[in-house]
């Protein structure tokens, strides 16, 4: 009988600093009205499946752990203990935190800025480009994630659009190249299933 080995990444909701267009990184802003109801949404969808999660991972950020307690709430699954950790923040986006995105533009060029959102090895000023967050994010994964899901517990990770663009560049094997056309939407659960040997078997976007 093949084991399950069921990893969910779920990007938070909407937060109060997206719907304003500003970078955020470390920054705290909690999740708009929106942005609750995409973290109830992914709950709900979730819940069709069925899914019994053993576990659940956030970052240190308000709007991440929110969005996890709002998806196991609605999935009756509240008793699941959350590890919270750093590790799993946002990249952080340095001189850029707390800028409108427009007026970064108007500033410094769509295309210096869409390196700093997107490129595998160029940071912000003052901030962790992707591989910084790789650097953190992927020991994480193996030392905490992994372990559970290989024992055929399933492990549900609510975190930020770079944190999970990190994870999601290493479960897929993608390259520099092909990482930089990588987006998660807000809200969205991707469903992984892995196989004995931690690649991925399957990938579901619950669009
Ligand atoms: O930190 C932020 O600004 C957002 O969470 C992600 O920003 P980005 O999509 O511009 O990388």
């Amino acid at each position: 009988m093949s084991m399950n080995r069921t990893l969910v990444l779920v990007r938070h909701g909407q937060s109060e600093w997206n719907a304003k267009n500003l970078f955020t990184g470390w920054k705290n802003p909690d999740l708009t009205p929106l942005g609750i109801e995409e973290a109830r949404r992914a709950g709900r969808e979730l819940k069709k499946r069925d899914i019994l999660f053993s576990v659940g991972f956030t970052s240190a950020l308000l709007r991440a752990q929110h969005t996890i307690d709002l998806i196991f709430e609605e999935l009756g699954q509240t008793s699941v203990p959350t590890i919270k950790d750093r590790a799993l923040n946002e990249r952080h986006y340095g001189d850029l935190s707390g800028l409108n995105k427009d007026e970064a533009r108007d500033k410094w060029g769509e295309e210096q800025v869409h390196l700093w959102r997107r490129s595998y090895d160029v940071p912000p000023p003052g901030g962790e480009s992707l591989k910084d967050t790789v650097a953190r994010v992927v020991p994480f994964y193996v030392q905490r994630i992994l372990p559970p899901v290989m024992r055929g517990e399933r492990a549900l990770v609510a975190a930020h659009g770079n944190s999970l663009r990190a994870l999601c560049m290493v479960l897929e094997q993608m390259t520099p190249e092909s990482v930089t056309t990588l987006e998660l939407t807000t809200g969205v659960p991707i469903i992984y299933q892995l196989n004995a040997d931690s690649t991925v078997a399957s990938k579901t976007v619950l669009a």
